[in-house]
Order: structure tokens, then sequence, then C-alpha cells
């Protein structure tokens, strides 16, 4: 099956607030845009993934990401995560009705294209499907074949809403690297654990230890960083 993935990504500037206490603010939206490289150039490796929307109104992701190969999508609605995602489902079926479609949130720096694609092919045995994140509260992906509605309901606690909205949920494989979504330190941490992808990997070296950096580059200095590191 030939998915179309809807990736939301905020304006990096507000993107990955929660990140702010571990990476500093310099090295936040940096950080953020790593993620969002990480996470597209996996889902672009996918076997089975035809093609990747963002939906972002942010320039300099726009042009990062257009270069890997992915569509950029204005954030017309502008009124949050769920409006964009809707939005981003419905432009992708204006030029391939039927498709089916998936969101992926854009802070997945541990993708691993394989584990992607097992995800989508248990996805494809119904009309909507969604994996909940590592902590088991939040959803990393959600997904609508032909003839079904994406009607996202991400944010927070989104499992329950998507598991109540009647979507099944994927439990099995294991698939550990689609949802380690990255909000704190100890995500970031966490990520780094599992492996991630070069675009992160590089900026995690600037970072100071705590956060999960190797502070191996020695030209800037480290971010202030909490005992909780979150
Ligand atoms: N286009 C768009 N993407 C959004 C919006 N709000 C959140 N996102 C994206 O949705 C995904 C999931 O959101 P979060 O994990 O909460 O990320 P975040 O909002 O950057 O993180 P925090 O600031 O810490 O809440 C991320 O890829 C965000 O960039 C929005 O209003 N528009
Ligand atoms: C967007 C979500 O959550 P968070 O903001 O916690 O990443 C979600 O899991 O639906």
């Amino acid at each position: 099956m030939g998915w179309s993935l809807v990736v939301p990504l905020k304006p990096l500037v507000r993107a990955k607030s929660r990140l702010s206490r571990a990476a500093g603010e310099e090295f936040r939206p940096r950080l953020a845009l790593a993620f969002a490289l990480d996470t597209v150039a996996g889902a672009l490796a996918c076997a089975d993934v035809r093609d990747v929307a963002v939906v972002t109104d942010d320039p300099l992701a726009g042009e990062r990401l257009a270069a890997l190969g992915a569509r950029i999508v204005p954030d017309a609605p502008a009124n949050g995560l769920n409006a964009a995602l809707a939005h981003g489902a419905a432009v992708v079926r204006a030029r391939r009705p039927g498709a089916p479609v998936a969101a992926l949130n854009a802070d997945l720096p541990a993708l691993r294209p394989a584990e992607l694609e097992l995800v989508l092919h248990s996805a494809s045995l119904f009309p909507r499907a969604f994996l909940a994140d590592a902590a088991d509260i939040g959803t990393t992906l959600l997904t609508a074949t032909s003839g079904a509605e994406l009607d996202p309901a991400f944010g927070g606690a989104s499992r329950a809403r998507h598991l109540a909205s009647g979507a099944h949920e994927i439990t099995s494989p294991e698939v550990p690297s689609v949802r380690r979504d990255v909000d704190t330190g100890e995500d970031l941490r966490a990520a780094l654990a599992l492996g991630v992808g070069p675009y992160t990997a590089h900026q995690t070296r600037r970072l100071p230890a705590a956060a999960g950096g190797r502070h191996d580059q020695g030209d800037q200095a480290p971010p202030q960083v909490t005992a909780s590191g979150a």
C-alpha cells in the first residue's frame, strides 16, 4: 500500500518548549528541526511510504524538509495540531482521492524505516489505526485507509481518545523507534539510547552530557542543565 504521510510541525521558535530546560533556548529550535529532519528522512526511506507532506509555516524547516523530498503544506487553518492534520490529509486526498493517509509526529528522531513499515502493514488491515507513544499516553501515528477519514484527536492523553473513536490500537510487533517521541530531556536520552538519525546526532554532540550530548566539540558554551534534565 502506498501511504501518504502527513507530518505536522510547529514554527521552530515555539516547538518542543518542554525541551527548553534540557537543551537551552539556543539549541531547542535546532533540536526540533533535527528531529523533524530525521523523522521525515526515516519516513521517506520506508518502502511503503509514497510521499510525505509536512504541514508547517516555518520557512527554514520548510526549505530543509523540501530538500529531503517532502511536500510542504502551509498550516492554512492556523488552528492547532488537529486542524493542521485534517488539512494536510485533505490536501493529500484532493490530489489522490482515497489515498491511505497516516499522521506522524515530527519528534521521532530514532525512527527506523523497517519498523515504520511493520506498523503501516498492520494498519493497512483496519479502516483507522493508531500507535501509542512510548509512555502509553499519547499517540505517535494515526492512519486511515481508503474510505475512512483520519479524524485526528492528538494532544496530551490522545491514546484514550483514539481508542474511544473506534481506531484499532496497534500493539505488536515491537516498534520502539516509532513510539519514541521526544518531549523532555529524559525522552531525548531514551531516543539516544535507541540510536538517533544523523541530524539529531549532529546537534546532540553540542549538548552537555546531562542532556544526552557527548559534549565533544568544545566550540560552544553548553546551556544550563538542571538536575532533572527535563
Ligand atoms: N502544523 C502544526 N503542527 C503542530 C501544531 N501544534 C503541534 N504541532 C506538531 O505536532 C507534533 C506533536 O506535538 P508535540 O509533541 O506537543 O510537540 P510540540 O508542540 O513542539 O512540543 P511542546 O511545545 O513541548 O508542547 C509535533 O510535531 C509538533 O510540531 C500546530 O498548531 N500546527
Ligand atoms: C501530541 C501528542 O502529545 P504530546 O504533546 O505529549 O507529544 C499526542 O500524543 O497526541
